[in-house]
């Protein structure tokens, strides 16, 4: 399921607009606003040469448009951004031959709040007739026991809140995870339930022309307590990266799916969940998952 609500896919980012003279500014602009990538293109030396003397300057309305604050792109010397705009993705600069990278994730506990967890528990339980199987849709014939679990792609009467609580907290995770910030377009999102001898064998989020612009990739846990099943740790391997393509090294993380966590890495990263074991086999003893991917929108580069 892929959520285009704007107020909750494009972040904003605090500018401090920096002119000739030692003046400067502080606005919030949106990752995909325009005025962001002029500004951005002229720093970067990239803007068209114009012929027409008014597109050389600056206008941006303040304070709701009742007062405006006008310069020529020549006094624009500098752009201090928060959280910081990255002009390339550093981990893959200038890299030549074969490297290992690590890859980096961040495993947030406590995302939602213990009445919300529990609400989601009751809500998906609820739902147990419109979850469908994975495996029909990602194996293969090549691949043809890939993934074992079943998803949900509709929940809009959770996913919207849940949406809202991601986005909040994505520049914090894109700073410690050392990604550059994006424009975002919108955010994935599926509700998957892994039961008895579940998993999803190894493989990345991004390697298809169809997902090639999902950047970040999420995955929150939740289930009854006690602990109902035992496995599905989530395998995060180190990437080889050679000749500009990645490739999963023997190395790995082994993250465990606490409840009520939240993980987060970047989706070019290889990953893979182990075997369930549930011995119950009951759906609500499943390990359930809201995950999905931030998708960058391409239409704007920095
Ligand atoms: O359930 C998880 O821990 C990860 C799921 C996953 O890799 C995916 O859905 O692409
Ligand atoms: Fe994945």
């Amino acid at each position: 399921m892929e959520f285009h609500l704007e107020a909750i896919a494009s972040a904003k980012v605090k500018v401090n607009i920096l002119l000739n003279g030692g003046h400067n500014y502080t606005i919030w602009l949106k990752t995909n606003s325009p005025l962001l990538h002029s500004l951005l293109a002229v720093i970067r030396g990239k803007s068209q040469q114009q012929t027409e003397p008014s597109s050389q300057w600056f206008h941006i309305p303040l304070e709701e448009g009742n007062t405006a604050l006008s310069f020529p792109q020549s006094s624009l010397v500098g752009l201090v951004t928060e959280p910081p705009l990255l002009l390339h993705n550093p981990a893959a600069n200038d890299l030549q031959g074969t490297n290992i990278l690590t890859s980096p994730y961040i495993q947030i506990d406590n995302f939602l709040s213990e009445t919300e967890k529990l609400e989601l528990i009751n809500y998906s339980l609820e739902k147990q007739a419109n979850f469908v199987d994975t495996g029909t849709i990602t194996n293969t014939a090549y691949h043809p026991d890939h993934r074992k679990s079943v998803v949900l792609y509709q929940f809009p009467e959770v996913s919207e809140i849940f949406l809202r609580r991601l986005r909040e907290i994505i520049p914090f995770v894109l700073n410690k995870l050392g990604m550059g910030f994006f424009p975002i377009s919108h955010i994935e999102a599926q509700l998957t339930a892994h039961n008895d001898n579940n998993y999803f064998r190894l493989h990345s989020d991004n390697g298809t022309p169809e997902t090639a612009t999902r950047e970040l990739t999420y995955s929150y846990y939740f289930y009854r307590e006690p602990k109902p099943f035992s496995g599905g740790e989530l395998l995060l391997y180190d990437r080889i990266i050679h000749n500009s393509s990645y490739y999963p090294s023997d190395r790995f993380h082994t993250i465990e799916p606490r409840n009520n966590s939240i993980v987060f890495f970047p989706s070019q990263c290889y990953h893979e969940v182990l075997p369930v074991t549930c011995v119950s086999q009951a759906f609500a003893d499943s390990r359930f998952t809201i995950n999905g991917w931030v998708r960058r929108d391409e239409s704007f580069q920095f």
